[in-house]
């Protein structure tokens, strides 16, 4: 496959064709937080991004480039200090509806079973009382956790946490899904299960998707384009089209000249050490 080809950097907004239907959108987006007897603290500095209907989008930069404040920012936690962000064409004010949330560390219920936590996902999307069941069931099942259904979070291993987390998510029926490191305190193994787990359930269920990581292979195997941020404050340094072809193998996938390729422009980009 042709270097020019795997590497091509997405143009800017401008220039970009849309997207089926765009889900997703920063506008010069800047954001600053207030400091006493400081300069406000310039995190995000003029950042402009959309994400597409069923796309997977994944955001690597440096620690502390503010690769989670634009996440709480769609979410509509944070205020931008200048530019926009839009969710389904709409300015976000408020938390918007449809847009879920992951971060690294499971919030499940602990007084609530493995169904029960994924029923908080149908209950506050809004799934009929008589449908909810049938469709925890499917996400049980799609996620691998047959025979688990009534154990406590405490019984669970951390990777099955996460699952239980991802089930909660789609439980939610989310057309975003905004995840922030989802897998960031997982062992390498389980991690990279998780991931094929992800993979196989955005494949079969196709929600646009945010995905935040310092993984610059975990980015490369999962998403369809690459962002990555600069250091503080924010600017987008490149956004790769990640073509590498699905449903993704691991182990042929990493002996890939493409992604080899790709993960060495994105350490580049980062400024890593050799
Ligand atoms: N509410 C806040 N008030 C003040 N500063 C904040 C606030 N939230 C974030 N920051 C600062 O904004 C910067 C970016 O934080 P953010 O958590 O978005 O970075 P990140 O790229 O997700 O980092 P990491 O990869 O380490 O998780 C940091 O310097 C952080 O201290």
């Amino acid at each position: 496959m042709a270097l020019t080809a795997t590497l091509a950097a997405v143009p800017p907004l401008e220039a970009t064709p849309a997207p089926a239907r765009v889900r997703a959108e920063l506008r010069d987006l800047k954001i600053s937080f207030p400091r006493p007897d400081l300069p406000p603290l310039e995190v995000i500095s003029g950042i402009s991004m959309s994400v597409g209907e069923g796309e997977f989008v994944a955001v690597v930069g440096p620690s502390g480039s503010g690769k989670s404040t634009i996440l709480r920012a769609l979410c509509g936690l944070l205020k931008p200090s200048g530019g926009r962000v839009m969710v389904d064409g709409r300015d976000v004010t408020a938390p918007p509806p449809g847009v879920g949330f992951m971060f690294q560390k499971d919030a499940l219920l602990p007084w609530r079973t493995v169904s029960g936590n994924i029923a908080v996902g149908a209950e506050l999307g809004g799934t009929p009382a008589a449908e909810r069941p049938e469709r925890i069931a499917a996400l049980i099942r799609l996620l691998r956790l047959d025979g688990f259904e009534d154990a406590w979070p405490r019984q669970l291993s951390g990777g099955m946490r996460q699952r239980v987390s991802l089930g909660r998510l789609l439980a939610y029926q989310p057309s975003l899904m905004l995840m922030d490191e989802p897998f960031g305190a997982l062992d390498y193994q389980t991690k990279i299960a998780m991931g094929l787990e992800l993979l196989r359930v955005w494949e079969a269920e196709r929600r646009s998707i945010i995905f935040v990581t310092h993984d610059i292979e975990e980015a490369v195997a999962l998403a369809d384009r690459v962002v990555v941020f600069s250091a503080r404050p924010a600017r987008i340094v490149a956004d790769y089209k990640v073509t590498l072809p699905r449903p993704r193998h691991m182990r042929s996938m990493r002996s890939d000249p493409a992604f080899t390729r790709l993960t060495e422009a994105i350490w580049s980009d980062l400024a890593l050490p050799d």
